[in-house]
């Protein structure tokens, strides 16, 4: 079943057309990444699906409801968003920011439930945060205020959730952790991902955009190639096997790269900077 359809979307700054009739389905229960250069547009679909943006043309729905309709709150209780950008100015602690996540379900004046607090509590324990929870959260690393931000992204308790470069700030024991949790949840995840290792781990299917536009996707076999990552990111890489847990894994290799280690230090008159093989008589050589 489908939980979130785009179609056709469209969005211009400034008559800039920074999306170019974007289109896909999110399966529901999936793990969905986006990949692609800088500046090729995943932040900025993103924004348009948790409505930081309005997309000049175009539908985005969720389990069939038109989202851009949906009041706030409604949509709040559909969609969590873990943001890039984290910088808070006010100055709350730790467990009011996660606390903040149960708003949608709150009238006016109501106060927070037993059942509110155990989940905040809950949360902020799988995320490693218990002993910060009246820490404020403006003094906080980078790593630690993107933890509290999860923590509040999951006790809003929704059934799909988006990632904006989940990981950013995150050294590489919590950015598993991270990804280990959401995984765990099943919720279907819609995820900004840079590292192809990270997206090989965790996603089901990969959407790959550059320049604004849908450029590629489906498995993450099928679309991470060494052939995409030259003509998407321009680097040389070797794509393996992980022998433990047999998923794909990427190892980048020097622009200018040679087979074996066989070649000398030279630059070629094409500029030619890609993996090529010498001869071992070669390996004197200056110039190829
Ligand atoms: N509000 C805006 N005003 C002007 N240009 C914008 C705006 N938002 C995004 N852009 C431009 O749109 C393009 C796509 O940006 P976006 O942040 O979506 O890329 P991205 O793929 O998420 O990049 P990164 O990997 O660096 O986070 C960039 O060229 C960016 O400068």
């Amino acid at each position: 079943m489908v939980k979130l359809n785009v179609k056709n979307l469209k969005f211009s700054v400034e008559s800039k057309n920074i999306l170019k009739d974007i289109s896909f389905d999110v399966k529901e229960g999936s793990f969905v990444g986006v990949i692609g250069p800088n500046g090729s547009g995943k932040s900025t679909l993103l924004k348009n699906i948790y409505r930081i943006y309005k997309p000049d043309s175009g539908q985005i729905s969720i389990d069939n409801r038109d989202l851009l309709q949906m009041k706030d709150k409604d949509c709040a209780k559909e969609i969590a968003v873990l943001a890039q950008e984290s910088n808070t100015q006010f100055d709350f602690t730790v467990e009011q920011i996660v606390k903040m996540g149960r708003y949608p379900y709150k009238s006016v004046f109501e106060d927070y439930s037993t059942k509110d607090l155990d989940m905040v509590k809950e949360m902020l324990n799988r995320v490693g945060l218990t002993n910060h929870a009246d820490r404020s959260f403006a003094n906080l690393s980078g790593g630690e205020k993107q933890r509290t931000l999860i923590a509040r992204a999951l006790v809003q308790n929704t059934d799909f959730l988006i990632l904006d470069e989940p990981t950013n700030h995150l050294d590489i024991g919590y950015q598993i952790q991270l990804m280990d949790l959401v995984k765990s949840l099943n919720i279907t995840t819609l995820s900004a991902i840079h590292d192809m290792n990270i997206a090989s781990m965790y996603c089901d299917y990969l959407i790959v955009m550059k320049n604004g536009e849908i450029i590629n996707c489906g498995t993450v076999e099928e679309v991470i190639t060494s052939e995409m990552l030259k003509e998407v990111f321009g680097v040389n890489a070797h794509i393996g096997e992980n022998p433990v847990n047999k998923k794909l894994q990427v190892s980048y290799m020097h622009q200018h790269e040679h087979i074996n280690g066989v070649g000398h230090d030279h630059v070629h008159e094409d500029r030619f900077t890609g993996v090529h093989e010498h001869e071992h008589c070669h390996k004197q050589a200056t110039t190829v």
